[in-house]
């Protein structure tokens, strides 16, 4: 058996937003229209970590791919990343294994890109102002995804530790602020990546018509969004399945989900651009 390796540096060399972008709306589409095979990921809680393993296989037949990705969740880790991931591919006509990559990268990206078509559909067009909640991998990769859908002229950050809001801040010409309600005042589009287990993004706090990417808490008992925003809001996610069975801002609120990204994309649901929307992202 000849199985190949193929290193994060190298999936970050070959991986671009502008094209996978366009892919993950592609993917959106498929998922939803129930041509790929991918049940919700399977979840190995290692209690004293306050983390997790988590199993996501997957088979498409018309694009004759078989894979799994393995993620761990460390929200303790500080000297090296709290995700990690690797990516196993198998030959779908023999079954035989014949790639392991990197999931960092991968995970990392294809993250924001998802966040990216949600608000491509969702913000308005002339969206200004990106509010971003936590200073890590998903706050970075969000605000480089995001800025090649909409033309941002200002990027408020927030985060628990000032001086790493600052640092991100400097790092992309944002501006760095002490709480929450002052980040997200005048934001046409939020996003949420912290790893919370609390909400921190407040109904009162946002403007109608505010679009909302909430990536954080993806267990059943964790919240990043205040329930109230949650009912109030227009309700999109990656999956419904994963939705009603991981996310704690879906569960606990009680909120109605009105549409799958996939199933807008497709143009079975609305996007409905005037409204306050949220898009409750969990990861496929
Ligand atoms: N929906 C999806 O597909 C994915 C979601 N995620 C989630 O996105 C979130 C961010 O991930 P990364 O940026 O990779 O993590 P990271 O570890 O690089 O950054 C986490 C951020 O959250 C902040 N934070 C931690 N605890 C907090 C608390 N109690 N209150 C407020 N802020 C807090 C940290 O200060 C840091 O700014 C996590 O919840 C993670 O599980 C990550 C990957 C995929
Ligand atoms: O899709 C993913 O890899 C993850 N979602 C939440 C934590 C990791």
């Amino acid at each position: 058996m000849d199985i190949k390796f193929i290193p994060a540096e190298d999936v970050k060399r070959v991986l671009h937003f502008s094209e996978l972008i366009p892919q993950m709306e592609s993917a959106l589409k498929k998922f939803s229209s129930k041509n790929v095979e991918q049940p919700v990921r399977s979840i190995v809680s290692v209690k004293e970590a306050n983390g997790f393993l988590g199993v996501m296989p997957a088979y498409s037949s018309t694009d004759q791919a078989l894979a799994v990705k393995l993620v761990t969740f460390y929200p303790q880790n500080t000297d090296v990343p709290t995700h990690n991931a690797i990516i196993a591919v198998f030959n779908s006509h023999n079954g035989i294994p014949e790639v392991i990559m990197d999931g960092e990268v991968i995970t990392t990206m294809r993250t924001a890109a998802v966040s990216a078509v949600a608000t491509k559909y969702l913000a308005a067009g002339d969206a200004s102002t990106l509010a971003v909640l936590g200073s890590g991998v998903q706050a970075r990769s969000h605000i480089q995804a995001l800025s090649s859908i909409r033309s941002f002229k200002k990027i408020n950050i927030w985060s628990r530790t000032k001086k790493n809001a600052e640092k991100l801040a400097g790092e992309v010409g944002g501006t760095a602020y002490d709480s929450v309600q002052e980040a997200v005042k005048d934001a046409d589009v939020i996003v949420t990546v912290t790893s919370s287990s609390t909400p921190v993004l407040m109904k009162d706090w946002v403007k109608p018509g505010t679009h909302v990417n909430a990536v954080g808490a993806c267990r059943p008992d964790w919240q990043e969004i205040d329930p109230d925003l949650m009912r109030s809001s227009v309700l999109y996610v990656d999956s419904r399945e994963a939705a009603m069975k991981e996310s704690g801002d879906v569960i606990l609120s009680k909120a109605d989900i009105f549409a799958e990204l996939g199933e807008m994309v497709l143009g079975v649901k609305e996007a409905e651009v005037q409204k306050t929307t949220v898009f409750k992202s969990l990861g496929v």
